[in-house]
């Protein structure tokens, strides 16, 4: 009989990422066996990264027919199935736990079983975040109609932010209506921010438990986090992914009035809804027509960062607000932790790639002790956490290649006994 494996999906707003891990015991580390991930949704045409057993199998495939997370996955089965030399997964019942990446989890705190209660559940939920949690629940779906066996796992990206204290996650509103309708803050990107809280602990030699951190989830939606003991005590994002910092098509923080005068249609359901996901004219201008493509007309990052530096104005300006919004957490948390802060961290594929904005984001809040070294910055390498800052400043700075799917299958197989098909 062949080793059962964890599938971790992670279907982000501009990507669709999966790994598949074998795993011995809830004690030890699932190892990875294959990565495969479709990124660039947002930016047509997509493109397909494939590797398995530690070697390059596609690198960047543009793919013209993927424009969903729904084509990403199919694609990505497909390809899976299609490569005969991964021994490892043969049939689909080789595949025990799927675990899905599902952001908007309201008051669930802990990863749980998909019957059909608490698929019933998550897609009620679905109606405080449309636009994130149905992609992952037609995953969900997919998943259950080919592969019959395996149990499926909900993750859910704002478990991590439970702790968060009530000063910080009330909105100043009628608390009975906002108790009723659920309207409070919740965060997201939690997954990596757990990933991110024990490898940089471990990477700082201390245990999570007495780790302080500014951490910067930076991908096409962008957050901030303020970690003390481990634990989240703030983060940027609220009810829903669209507050806070902007994003590749997400306005981040407005005052609330604006949409009003942007559209006096802002009520009226969008084009884009469907008979089963109702989506306002309102949420579809400032979640999917805003951010870095309505300023410059491209989502990805890495082509701004490097016209701002050949003096493109929009894209300068969209750089230079994105710096503006990030050092305003930086400061905020800098001061919800008293100073006492073990390191500020770069995550995200802007993050993690994004050199030029690294730079940028540390030079300005030099006043609080941190400082950028130059050549570290340019060539972090490739290890999980690596320090970017000068050394001997009064605070670390560190880029974390983060790995939701790891944070996931890491946890599933902790907890692989409780979490099992009675
Ligand atoms: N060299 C680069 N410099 C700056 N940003 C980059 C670079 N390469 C990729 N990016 C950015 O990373 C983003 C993807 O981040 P990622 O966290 O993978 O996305 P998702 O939010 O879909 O999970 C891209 O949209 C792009 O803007
Ligand atoms: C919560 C969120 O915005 O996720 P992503 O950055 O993966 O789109
Ligand atoms: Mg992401």
């Amino acid at each position: 009989m062949s080793p059962k494996l964890i599938l971790s999906i992670n279907a982000g707003s501009s990507s669709v990422k999966v790994s598949i891990f074998t795993y011995i015991s809830p004690t030890t580390e699932p190892k990875q066996l294959a990565d495969i991930q479709i990124s660039g949704l947002t930016s047509p045409p997509a493109t397909l990264k494939y590797s398995r057993d530690g070697s390059q199998q596609i690198s960047n495939k543009e793919i013209l027919s993927v424009r969903s997370a729904q084509d990403a996955w199919a694609y990505i089965l497909n390809t899976l199935i299609n490569d005969h030399d991964f021994t490892a997964l043969q049939h689909p019942d080789d595949v025990e736990f799927a675990c899905h990446r599902v952001v908007h989890g309201g008051d669930y705190e802990r990863p749980t079983r998909i019957d059909q209660d608490t698929y019933h559940h998550l897609e009620a939920l679905s109606d405080l975040a449309p636009l994130h949690n149905a992609g992952a629940l037609e995953i969900v779906k997919a998943v259950h109609d080919k592969c019959p066996k395996t149990t499926n796992i909900a993750f859910f990206d704002s478990s991590f932010h439970a702790t968060i204290p009530a000063p910080a996650k009330t909105y100043a509103i009628n608390q009975d209506i906002a108790r009723k309708n659920g309207l409070r803050k919740y965060g997201f990107h939690g997954l990596s921010y757990s990933y991110i809280t024990r490898n940089c602990a471990s990477h700082l030699s201390k245990p999570a438990s007495e780790t302080n951190l500014i951490a910067l989830h930076l991908g096409s939606g962008a957050s901030a986090c303020c970690v003390q003991n481990g634990q989240s005590i703030d983060t940027s994002m609220g009810l829903t992914p669209l507050a806070g910092l902007p994003g590749a098509t997400r306005s981040g923080d407005v005052d609330p009035s604006l949409i009003f005068h942007f559209t006096h249609e802002a009520g009226k359901l969008s084009p884009g809804s469907t008979k089963d996901m109702h989506i306002t004219q309102a949420e579809q201008i400032l979640n999917k027509e805003s951010g870095w493509k309505a300023l410059t007309g491209t989502t990805d990052f890495g082509t701004i960062s490097s016209k701002a530096g050949e003096g493109d104005e929009m894209c300068k300006l969209a750089f230079d607000i994105f710096v503006d919004r990030i050092v305003g957490y930086v400061g905020s948390y800098y001061v919800k932790l008293n100073g006492d802060v073990d390191a500020l961290v770069f995550a995200g594929g802007l993050g993690e790639k994004g050199s030029a904005l690294r730079e940028a984001v540390v030079r300005k809040v030099g006043c609080l002790g941190f400082e950028i070294d130059g050549g570290r910055n340019e060539k972090p390498g490739d290890e999980v956490v690596v320090d970017v800052g000068k050394e001997g400043a009064r605070h670390r700075v560190l880029v974390c290649q983060t790995d939701e799917q790891a944070e996931m299958a890491g946890q599933c197989a902790k907890e692989a006994d409780d979490l099992r098909r009675p």
